[in-house]
């Protein structure tokens, strides 16, 4: 499976198109809107999000609430576009006006693409970078994403996250359940088991904006059910744990990835990393998951686990030093509507990005066309997992 996605930030819409989805899955416009709603929710987010109420319009590939095995055309419009139609050029405007709505954005921030990818594409106004590199496009990742999820529930597979860290306060509390994850996260304004980390954490937030500031944090995703064998060590571009390590680095603000103990993998000897090998009459387990659910580029059959590091926010109401690209004056950031914290947001973005690449290497794999061929093999597969 693959998908493309196109918009602007500030333009009329965001749409995607999706290919290689099996037939027969049910999928309803609600079962994406639920995803985009869980998307806008996190605590710490700017103004823009009260402007939008993301809802996903399928224009193809679906009927009667099934797909056909044809592309998906998914579109979710920008509500904010209202206000901004003259600056995105799309509506006719006055030399007045002209001159206002034509300022160009000459004034880089630190830790945006905005110098990049001017200089890259040729732009002196860096408003034709920001609109695209804005993470205004994870909405229609997860609008993606949830049709993965919906591929994954039919096969009897459950992705969920919460937020781990956010700007140095840590959760004490792990994961036991997926049910439990999910219950407790949509509960949490920063989507956090910990209850009483949570408040630190929005306390966090809190101050990082009156600072100026913004904060970052880390998040994590668990997916259970997914059988062993998935992915595979026979070449590089096989690895699903690498697939998954690239799509959580996809994600706008995303600087580390960690599967399993991660780095902590560094400290300790090996007999404190391997997990143990026992076999029951339900087949083979581990005694821990040190591995996060891979091994050899293969799923191991234990839940997976993946964490990612978000960054702060690039734009700060307290200003960075900066260049403006016209002048080659130094200056101090104007101030623009921002979000201080997006991590429980981007936790959301997380779990849609690996069951993205999770539902592709298990179509692929266990049988592309059609779903119910798919259920079907898969279900012979764990049966001989089993029995192995
Ligand atoms: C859900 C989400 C919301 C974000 N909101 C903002 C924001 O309001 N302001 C901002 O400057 N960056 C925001 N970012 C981060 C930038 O998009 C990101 O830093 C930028 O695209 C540069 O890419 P890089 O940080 O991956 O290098 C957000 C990221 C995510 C995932
Ligand atoms: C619009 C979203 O996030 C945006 C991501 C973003 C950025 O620079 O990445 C900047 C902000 O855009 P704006 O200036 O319009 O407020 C965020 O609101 C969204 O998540 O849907």
């Amino acid at each position: 499976m693959r998908y493309l996605t196109a918009g602007e930030s500030h333009g009329p819409q965001l749409t995607t198109i999706i290919e290689g989805v099996p037939a027969g899955l049910p999928l309803l416009a609600s079962d994406i809107n639920e995803e985009l709603a869980r998307r806008q929710k996190g605590y710490g987010r700017g103004r823009r999000m009260q402007i939008e109420k993301d809802q996903a319009e399928i224009l193809s590939g679906v009927r009667h609430g099934y797909t056909l095995g044809g592309p998906i055309a998914l579109v979710v419009e920008n509500n904010d576009f209202k206000h901004w139609t003259k600056i995105m050029g799309a509506a006719p405007i006055t030399e007045e006006e002209a001159k206002e709505v034509k300022r160009q954005i000459t004034r880089p921030r630190p830790g945006h693409a905005d110098l990049n990818g001017a200089i890259k594409y040729g732009h002196r106004d860096m408003r034709n970078v920001l609109e695209r590199s804005s993470a205004r496009e994870t909405t229609v990742r997860v609008a993606a994403g949830a049709v993965a999820k919906r591929i994954l529930k039919e096969l009897g597979i459950q992705v969920a996250s919460h937020v781990i860290e956010i700007g140095g306060v840590k959760s004490s509390r792990t994961y036991t359940s997926i049910e439990e994850v999910q219950r407790i996260t949509e509960e949490s304004p920063v989507r956090c088991l910990d209850a009483e980390a949570g408040t630190r954490m929005m306390q966090a937030i809190d101050d990082a904006k009156a600072n100026g500031d913004s904060i970052g944090g880390i998040v994590e995703v668990i997916v259970e059910g997914v059988p062993v064998g998935v992915g595979s060590y026979t070449h590089y571009d096989h690895k699903l744990d690498a697939k998954l390590a690239a799509a959580m680095m996809s994600i706008n603000a995303f600087k580390g990835v960690e599967i399993g103990i991660g780095f902590e993998a560094a400290r300790r000897p090996g007999s404190q990393v391997h997990d143990e090998i026992i076999w029951n009459e339900n087949g083979y387990g581990r005694s821990t998951n040190n591995a996060g659910g891979f091994e050899g580029g293969m799923t191991t059959g234990m839940p997976i686990v993946v964490r990612g590091v978000m960054k702060p926010i690039p734009t700060l109401y307290k200003p960075l030093r900066s260049v403006d690209i016209e002048t080659k004056e130094a200056f101090q950031a104007s101030i623009e509507r921002s979000d201080s914290c997006a991590v429980p947001a981007a936790s959301v973005v997380a779990e849609a990005v690996v069951a993205w690449e999770l539902a592709t290497a298990i179509v692929e794999q266990f049988g592309r066309d059609r779903m119910d061929l798919i259920k079907e093999n898969l279900d012979k597969h764990r049966e001989y997992a089993r029995e192995f």
